[in-house]
């Protein structure tokens, strides 16, 4: 292991024991006080006093391991950077709730009030569960480290099992922050006084709402296999990737932003620069991850913009196309030029690799070939360093053992099969394209395109924007996260825009969703009922829905489409994109409950051409009335 993490580990778990030791104590001594054995209390104790001797071991583990141990991978190291925070998370939390037993002594309350105000029934009960998980979590890692090599650590850290021990502690932790003792944990685990600025909504009165609605709870969690590591990201971006933000495909990261279009320093990018091109009249406000490297441009001064600009929050599940029509807007009104393209070839090659990657492990082909002459070129790209993989160049041995595992006959069978049946597991959309262009992707002069830009995914966290003037009007789009994780910003957010764009994945149907395991069509269908008929928009509200990935609507999929139960009453026999679509328009308009909401439609693909989905977009709106 890494020696920099072992010392940080072992200054961590100490830390980490000394609280838990305090919390045992209070809590026993309230429970000696409490003259009764209360059943609850004495488990919290007891699975803090399991939590502690795990941690205790893993420390041991690492410090004691030898020369000749196998040194655990990027995954286990990832895992634990996890787990580790998760514990630290829930046990600062827990210790300053029981802290408060002993602020609470001159209040004259009795230690049964005491217990029942800092520590309810239901809070103790999320405790126990979140102690559990986090035990669990600890004795995969421990057991981990029994392996005789890195590969078989990685192997059972990739199993999905494995993969669901760690999510859970992932979760608990996002929901832990934002949800319950936010105050306590952003000051201990804020990383500089500024990185959690005062406006920013770290907690919101509906996350409890969002997180107990039927599309949380009847979907079923993605195991997901690797984490994004992005030991380049500043401060306020690790803060946001220890929350468990930064995942698969989730290449950088930006930091939380108040929505709150008023304050001109709040919808500024991350890092406060903007671009503009006074030529084209539009102003941008680049992305964090990649602007180190962009120099800082002239924009219009905010005023020019605030007084009359729209401002659309861009609404829709993960992965349906919010941040891809957020660039399709920059190639139609302010191309990229080579510096700002050379910043997405890092984030494309990753999406390269990682698709590779999660092929290789969903389709067991390493495993069933073992002796094949694949079998070198799978341990390059399953233990390859994450910093060759994630570096700027893809390595010219990366380049074609991903190649060749990729041309493999029996690959491509296995592939074609997912595409006609849909094999219940995630690959990001343009798994495909990215592994057909592997050699260029290699090539020393690599530029990205505009398409291979569009086709690029990176998982959004926080909320980027982008201004700009068209035909006389201004409008500023909001781009919003839509993974789990990231709704729960949504609700906040809706008082503020004036117009809802939703990003409808039309061809989803049948796909596993990355974020939940259920099918993406599914939850999408949910979510939209969920938002359109919320209790918060109970104003005039406008929702421009954009059907995306047009091109994907191949008979295939749109006969899975058409057995759904969305589809219930259609003739079958109607495979017509354009009946399809109105079809699908109908039915997400007649879902709308409130008739204070306006629903139009438009449809975009980007295998049409990168500015495609801008055009579609800027027509449909500016066809609405309201603009
Ligand atoms: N084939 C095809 N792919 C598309 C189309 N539109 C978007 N995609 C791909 O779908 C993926 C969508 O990625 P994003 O736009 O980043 O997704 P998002 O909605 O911002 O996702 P989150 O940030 O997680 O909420 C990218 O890989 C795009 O290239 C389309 O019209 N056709
Ligand atoms: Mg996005």
């Amino acid at each position: 292991m890494d020696p920099a993490s072992v010392i940080g580990l072992a200054g961590a778990v100490a830390g980490l024991a000394d609280v838990i030791a305090r919390t045992i104590l209070t809590l026993s001594d309230l429970r000696n006080a409490y003259n009764q054995s209360d059943f609850k209390l004495s488990a919290l104790i007891c699975q803090l006093t399991t939590l502690k001797a795990s941690l205790s071991h893993i420390a041991e583990m690492v410090n004691a391991s030898d020369g000749n141990a196998p040194s655990p991978s990027i995954q286990f190291c990832e895992d634990l950077r996890v787990s580790m925070y998760g514990c630290e998370a829930m046990v600062s939390a827990l210790d300053t709730r029981v802290a408060k037993f002993h602020q609470n002594e001159a209040n004259g309350l009795s230690i049964l009030g005491k217990i029942e105000v800092v520590l309810d029934d239901s809070t103790i009960d999320e405790y126990l569960s979140m102690l559990n998980n986090q035990t669990n979590a600890l004795q995969l890692l421990l057991t981990t480290l029994q392996c005789q090599t890195s590969l078989a650590i990685d192997r059972k850290l990739q199993e999905s099992s494995s993969r669901r021990i760690i999510d859970q502690v992932r979760d608990d932790t996002s929901s832990l922050i934002s949800l319950y003792d936010t105050g306590s944990l952003a000051s201990k685990k804020s990383t500089g006084a500024q990185d959690v600025p005062t406006n920013v909504p770290v907690s919101f009165s509906f996350d409890s709402e969002i997180v107990t609605s039927r599309v949380y709870q009847t979907a079923m969690r993605y195991q997901l296999r690797v984490s994004g590591n992005d030991d380049r990201a500043d401060e306020s971006d690790i803060a946001s990737s220890r929350l468990g933000i930064n995942r698969r495909f989730s290449f950088s990261v930006h930091s939380e932003k108040a929505f709150d279009p008023e304050d001109s320093s709040s919808v500024k990018s991350d890092h406060g620069d903007v671009n503009t091109n006074p030529v084209s009249k539009i102003t941008f406000y680049t992305k964090s991850a990649r602007r180190e490297t962009a120099p800082p441009k002239q924009f219009l001064p905010r005023t020019d913009i605030s007084t009359i600009s729209k401002k659309i929050l861009l609404l829709g599940s993960s992965e349906s196309g919010k941040s891809t029509l957020i660039k399709s807007l920059t190639c139609a009104f302010d191309p990229l030029d080579e510096q700002a393209r050379q910043t997405y070839i890092e984030e494309i090659i990753e999406n390269c690799v990682e698709t590779m990657r999660l092929l290789v492990i969903e389709t067991d082909m390493d495993r069933e070939g073992a002796g094949s002459i694949l079998q070198n070129k799978y341990r390059l790209l399953m233990e390859g360093d994450n910093d060759e993989r994630g570096s700027l160049r893809m390595h010219e041995m990366l380049a074609e053992a991903i190649s060749s595992i990729w041309q493999n006959p029996e690959m491509q069978i296995r592939v074609e099969n997912r595409r006609q049946h849909q094999e219940m597991y995630y690959l990001p959309t343009s798994s495909e394209y990215f592994l057909d262009s592997v050699s260029r992707l290699s090539d020393s002069n690599y530029l990205p395109t505009d398409n291979d830009i569009l086709r690029s995914y990176c998982k959004t966290s926080g909320v980027s924007t982008l201004e700009f003037s068209s035909a006389g009007r201004s409008y500023s789009f909001y781009d919003v996260g839509g993974a789990r994780s990231q709704r729960r910003k949504w609700i906040e957010l809706f008082p503020k825009a004036d117009i809802f764009m939703w990003t409808f994945d039309i061809s989803c149907s049948g796909e596993v969703s990355q974020d939940h395991g259920g099918d993406s069509m599914e939850e999408q269908l949910e979510l939209w009922e969920f938002v359109v008929n919320h209790h918060r928009i109970d104003f005039d509200a406008t929702f421009v829905v954009i059907f995306t990935k047009i091109d994907k609507l191949t008979p295939a999929v749109i006969s899975r489409l058409l057995s759904m139960e969305f589809f219930q009453g259609y003739e079958k026999g109607r495979k017509d994109v354009d009946m399809v679509l109105d079809h699908a328009a109908n039915r997400l308009s007649r879902a709308v409950m409130s008739s204070r909401i306006n629903v139009s439609f438009g449809r975009a693909s980007i295998a049409t051409s990168p500015t495609n989905m801008a055009e579609e977009a800027m027509r449909t709106l500016e066809q609405l009335d309201s603009i």
